[in-house]
């Protein structure tokens, strides 16, 4: 694990340090758009318009957030026009890696062997995390994106007078809802797993578990009463929990040390998880082989003997029992 400064790679864990032993999450950095037309979106330049084959998808199957993209790219048929590379799921000194013996598929543009390359071919002297998900422009040469969240947005609605698949999974009516069940799950729960895995002081891993569990609580609530997190609509906001619910058991749990419950005893987010789990070609996207060997291997400060644990032995195609 890692950072470029001025764009030379330095091996460097996450500093907490200087934060009373709290992870602090950086933002993503490139923050373009490809859009239907090629105009310019919330931020970014324009020049990225929708075409078949433009585009590359840079992913981690172990990555939560990398998984959304992957997901969207399955539930809007994108597979024909956005092809993708895997990273290995070791993360060690040199960061991700395209080390096909761990389990890469190799770097399918430039067949580089770490994905900082990546990040230098885009700009010489980045600095900056070395991060995954990434979209990248093959046409100009450039990453439009590292930021999951807007990589989701862009293939929901930018691409589909080429699939003509229009499903929607941020309608308009429900935008508001959708945002703040986003920034309530964000904090709390996709961001709140890693605020206990990542601290280095038993305090601010007490607040983060706290938190993260009041936090599923209210979603195990939400979810007696309504079968998605918005109403009776499926939308983005419930892709964005499933990456890291599904992940929680397997490595949450243990890994971040987040043990006052496991997902599987909650009953409403067991079956919620099996529903999402089940919808069609989801579970292609799941790879627990990459998730367990990604964080308990990587992160050699929380496990240095770098075992990966057996179980847990969960059944996710078990009925859902959501009607
Ligand atoms: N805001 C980014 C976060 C992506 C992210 O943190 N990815 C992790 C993998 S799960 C990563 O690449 N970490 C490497 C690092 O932080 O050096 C997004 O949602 O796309």
């Amino acid at each position: 694990m890692g950072r470029l400064i001025e764009g030379k790679w330095h091996d460097v864990w996450y500093d907490t340090k200087s934060n009373q032993g709290k992870f602090k999450r950086e933002d993503a950095q490139l923050r373009n758009w490809v859009t239907a037309d090629g105009s310019a979106g919330p931020t970014g330049d324009s020049g990225f318009k929708a075409e078949s084959g433009r585009y590359h998808l840079y992913v981690s199957l172990a990555c939560p957030w990398a998984h959304r993209t992957l997901i969207f790219r399955k539930l809007k048929q994108l597979e024909a026009h956005i092809d993708v590379s895997v990273v290995s799921p070791d993360m060690l000194e040199h960061g991700w890696t395209f080390d096909k013996a761990t389990g890469s598929s190799g770097d399918a543009l430039f067949e580089q062997s770490y994905m900082h390359q990546l990040y230098t071919r885009n700009k010489a002297d980045y600095s900056g995390r070395v991060t995954v998900p990434v979209l990248w422009d093959k046409q100009t040469q450039r990453i439009v994106s590292n930021e999951s969240s807007e990589i989701i947005r862009m293939f929901n609605s930018a691409f589909n007078e080429l699939t003509g698949n229009t499903d929607d999974y941020y309608p308009e009516a429900l935008r508001q809802d959708i945002n703040d069940i986003n920034e309530f799950v964000y904090h709390k729960i996709n961001n709140g797993v890693y605020k206990a895995g990542f601290a280095t002081e038993q305090a601010a891993y007490e607040e983060a578990v706290q938190a993260l569990f009041e936090a599923l609580e209210q979603l195990e609530q939400r979810l007696s009463t309504q079968r998605y997190l918005v109403g009776d609509t499926l939308t983005e906001a419930d892709w964005r929990l499933f990456t890291t619910l599904i992940r929680f058991d397997s490595v949450y749990h243990g890994h971040f040390k987040c043990n006052l419950k496991q997902i599987e005893d909650y009953p409403n987010l067991a079956g919620y998880i099996r529903e999402l789990y089940q919808w069609p070609n989801v579970a292609e996207t799941v790879d627990f082989y990459h998730i367990k060997r990604h964080y308990y291997f990587s992160h050699t400060m929380i496990n240095p003997t770098q075992v990966v644990p057996v179980g847990p032995d969960i059944d996710y195609t078990q009925p859902h029992n959501r009607g």
